[in-house]
């Protein structure tokens, strides 16, 4: 067993910072003595650790989730480029099972910590939609799978670039994501065409509009349709973000500034 010993010793030796992601209290308070710098990530920092990567959202892909750590951190100034980082997370709902070592180089930046914490909506709006999102890919509409186009901040530029499908049934109503009943209404109009548009602070200002952002330049993965071009272009245009659940792979993905930065699964989610 000297081997494996030794390839574990090789694995954690000279790092510049672990990384704990959602520790409990024990298992925080064992690293109080080591030399390198302990970055606690989690939803909510119960912990009072310091320094504090905040997951916006609970990622079960230990890809996205070391990404969104990794990435906050450096935007934080907590670790820099080219630093050696340990990752201890668990997969499969165990406890902390598993040991990443990353350079944070390896990571092109994604986009994904900059598209919560960075939007011009406020980061609980964001992920607010996001879980909507989530929620219409895993049951879908009676059953059948939906698609459907959150535009969410700049609201008044985004209005600018788009027109109106049919009447906007949010005319004159002051609803916000996250109230339930706003989630069960965006559900059902989601049924019909268009873009929901939303405002940073996450009221409802319309749905089914129709998005005429310029596509110019706008590079998008192939094999996306006009649903997702028009999510892309629209947040180059503007300062908006926005999260497409797809009716044909049934997938939610994120884009801002023109780029995709997050794809997930919600059956995974
Ligand atoms: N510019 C646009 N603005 C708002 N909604 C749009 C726009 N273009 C397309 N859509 C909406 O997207 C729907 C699906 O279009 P399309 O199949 O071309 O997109 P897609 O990217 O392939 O999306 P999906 O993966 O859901 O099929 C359309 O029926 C329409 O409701
Ligand atoms: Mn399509």
């Amino acid at each position: 067993m000297n081997e494996l010993r030794d390839l574990l010793g090789d694995l954690v030796a000279d790092v510049d910072a672990v990384f704990l992601f959602s520790p409990n209290a024990s298992f925080f308070e064992e690293f109080d003595d080591v030399d390198e710098e302990i970055v606690v990530v989690g939803p909510e920092n119960t912990l009072d650790a310091e320094p504090f990567v905040e997951l916006p959202i609970d990622f079960t892909d230990l890809e996205g989730r070391l990404r969104f750590g990794i990435e906050g951190a450096l935007e934080q100034g907590i670790v820099d480029e080219g630093d050696e980082v340990l990752c201890v997370t668990e997969v499969l709902d165990g406890s902390e099972n598993t040991i990443v070592r990353v350079q944070t180089n390896d990571f092109s930046p994604s986009g994904v910590y900059d598209m919560f914490v960075n939007s011009r909506a406020d980061a609980s709006v964001v992920r607010d939609v996001f879980e909507v999102a989530i929620e219409l890919g895993k049951k879908g509409q009676k059953g059948k799978p939906v698609g459907a186009l959150f535009v969410v901040g700049d609201a008044g530029k985004v209005m600018n670039k788009s027109r109106p499908l049919s009447y906007n049934p949010f005319e004159k109503s002051h609803v916000h994501v996250g109230d339930p009943i706003v989630n069960v209404m965006l559900k059902e109009f989601s049924r019909l065409d268009g873009a929901f548009v939303i405002s940073d602070a996450g009221k409802i200002v319309s749905a089914y509009r129709y998005l005429e952002p310029s596509a110019e330049g706008v590079d998008i993965p192939k094999g996306l349709g006009a649903r997702h071009m028009a999510a892309g272009a629209v947040t180059r245009d503007t300062m908006a973000t926005a999260i497409v659940l797809s009716e044909s792979d049934g997938l939610v993905r994120a884009f801002k500034g023109g780029e995709l930065v997050l794809e997930i699964d919600p059956e995974e989610y």
